[in-house]
């Protein structure tokens, strides 16, 4: 202020001068100088005054609880008795102090020696131990800096830490539900990684299984499981549906896929495979990554999928009504012979029985199935003849086929067609057609069960959910989900951002 004085002769310090002096200005300045005046380090404890003599190999370290976790694991050696640093965990006060590091020998805690005692006890020392706590340690040598870079992956199944007894400490575990996104940052522990949970709340990390511990978990419970009755190969992809009878143009394929759907639904109800709760033995993990399509690249496949009598026809046939130009789906193959005014390549490609049968054994098909004697079935081939002319193909396909189309090349984004609450769906579907007699639409409640069973079991591969409600808000928010999964950056599985080119490199 007093130097301001010096230079009121200017406008510009006059004026900052009369700012100054405002009261509320004076104010703010005087609080700012008290509490600037405090110290608000926490008081440590005098270190103890007789430290052995090899002092190097000694470390002391003081860290302040306050109310937080310390973020770090012991273990015992079963032959010497000793105490060691099992782990600590990413972004916890152990961690960010840079003090404390897995293999350090634990001496004391604040005093205690920790010799002879079982970590349970020496975890009830640090449970009863508020403020500060001082630990007595000799560093595991050499010191290595960990260089894990995080590793981003999609959680398959579900894990509870409070039902696995075999995690080493139930407070570290982190729960995670099928299709949350995972930041592994450790993967040193074989059996013990340590995750967050995208998007991140916090920084400090949590255990999770290891890919091979969960699959051994998984195996275990397969085994503990009751033998399943594998009815479901009965619902083979040539089963005959004569339902299919009334079907108009080209809804004989979803008739025949819904007949089928619903048989394995009805037919095993018990069976393991089918069953919402049943554990896959596949990866429980999948590696992602944040993948951009580049304008060069084919527009991304855009699969709906959702319980019959959901809306899934509806709004693809409104999409591609909108906006012809953009949308497509692709033209199913059929052995049924033309019919006048139709044209091969325009409704269906007509082909021959053998052709047909040819493009079964040899993978073509993503879905096929029989109806009322003609084969039906939309290949592979038929989508990426949309995609290659840059046209967006939107398709409606049953989950238990999306394995069959997560693939590199069509790079699918699966959107999932939920039903809304019941008052929206009464009123919304009042006027509804109902299609065909297997059609159950009218029975909101089973639909809103077969969605909720639909959604649990296979949540894993869906990338965006859509609540069906209103026709035209349902379709315009499609419409935004749609564009964003072709222009904006998306977690995809780490392989199907690999170019063409260097796949090889990849497999090996
Ligand atoms: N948002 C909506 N508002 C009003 N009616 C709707 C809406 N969505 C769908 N419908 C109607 O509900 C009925 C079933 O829809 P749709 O045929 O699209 O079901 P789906 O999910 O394709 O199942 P399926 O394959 O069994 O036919 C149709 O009569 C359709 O017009």
């Amino acid at each position: 202020m007093d130097d301001l004085k010096t230079v009121q002769c200017s406008d510009e310090g006059r004026e900052l001068y009369e700012i100054l002096q405002s009261p509320h200005i004076q104010a703010l300045l005087s609080s700012h100088d008290s509490i600037a005046r405090l110290d608000y380090e926490p008081v440590l404890p005098p270190l103890p005054e007789e430290l052995p003599g090899d002092q190097d190999a000694m470390r002391i370290v003081c860290l302040v609880k306050n109310n937080q976790p310390l973020g770090a694991t012991i273990k015992r050696d079963e032959e010497t008795g000793e105490i060691y640093i099992a782990r600590v965990i990413h972004g916890g006060l152990a961690d960010r102090s840079g003090l404390l590091h897995t293999g350090d020998l634990l001496l004391e805690v604040n005093g205690n020696p920790v010799e002879g005692l079982e970590p349970e006890q020496v975890i009830q020392i640090l449970i009863h131990s508020q403020g500060t706590i001082l630990f007595k340690v000799i560093p595991n040598k050499p010191q290595t800096t960990a260089t894990n870079s995080s590793v981003f992956m999609r959680a398959m199944v579900d894990y509870s830490p409070q039902q696995d007894w075999s995690l080493p400490c139930p407070d570290v575990g982190m729960s995670f539900r099928k299709g949350q996104l995972l930041e592994v940052v450790d993967q040193t522990d074989g059996h013990w990684w340590q995750a967050r949970r995208l998007p991140t709340t916090s920084s400090c990390a949590g255990l999770i299984p290891s890919t091979s511990m969960l699959k051994s978990k998984q195996r275990e419970q397969w085994w503990s499981q009751p033998l399943p009755i594998d009815t479901c190969s009965a619902v083979c992809a040539y089963s005959v549906s004569p339902l299919c009878a009334s079907a108009g143009f080209r809804r004989s394929l979803r008739l025949w896929r819904r007949m089928a759907y619903r048989g394995c639904r009805l037919s095993c109800s018990s069976c393991y495979s089918c069953s919402p709760h049943s554990t896959s033995l596949s990866n429980p993990y999948e590696e992602v990554v944040l993948y951009q399509r580049s304008p060069q690249e084919n527009p991304r496949l855009i699969v709906l999928v959702g319980t019959s009598g959901v809306g899934v026809n509806e709004l693809r046939k409104n999409l591609i009504r909108m906006k012809p130009s953009l949308f497509k789906g692709p033209i199913p193959h059929t052995t049924r012979p033309m019919r006048e005014g139709e044209q091969t390549g325009r409704e269906y490609h007509f082909v021959t029985r053998e052709l047909f049968e040819y493009m079964v054994c040899n993978n073509r098909f993503l879905e096929y199935g029989l109806c009322r004697g003609h084969l039906y079935g939309t290949s592979s081939d038929a989508i990426r003849e949309v995609l290659k002319k840059g046209r967006i193909c939107i398709i409606d396909a049953e989950p238990h086929s999306l394995h069959a189309l997560r693939s590199r090349k069509l790079k699918p984004y699966v959107i999932f067609i939920r039903p809304p609450e019941r008052d929206v769906l009464r009123l919304t579907r009042q006027h509804a057609r109902i299609l065909t007699s297997c059609c159950s639409c009218r029975d909101y409640e089973e639909l809103e069960e077969a969605s909720g069973l639909m959604e649990m079991k296979y949540r894993q591969l869906f990338d965006r959910t859509v609540e069906n409600g209103r026709l035209e808000e349902a379709t315009a928010e499609l419409l935004s989900v749609i564009q964003e999964a072709q222009e904006e950056e998306q977690w995809v599985p780490a392989p199907w951002s690999v170019p063409e080119d260097s796949e090889t490199s990849f497999l090996t």
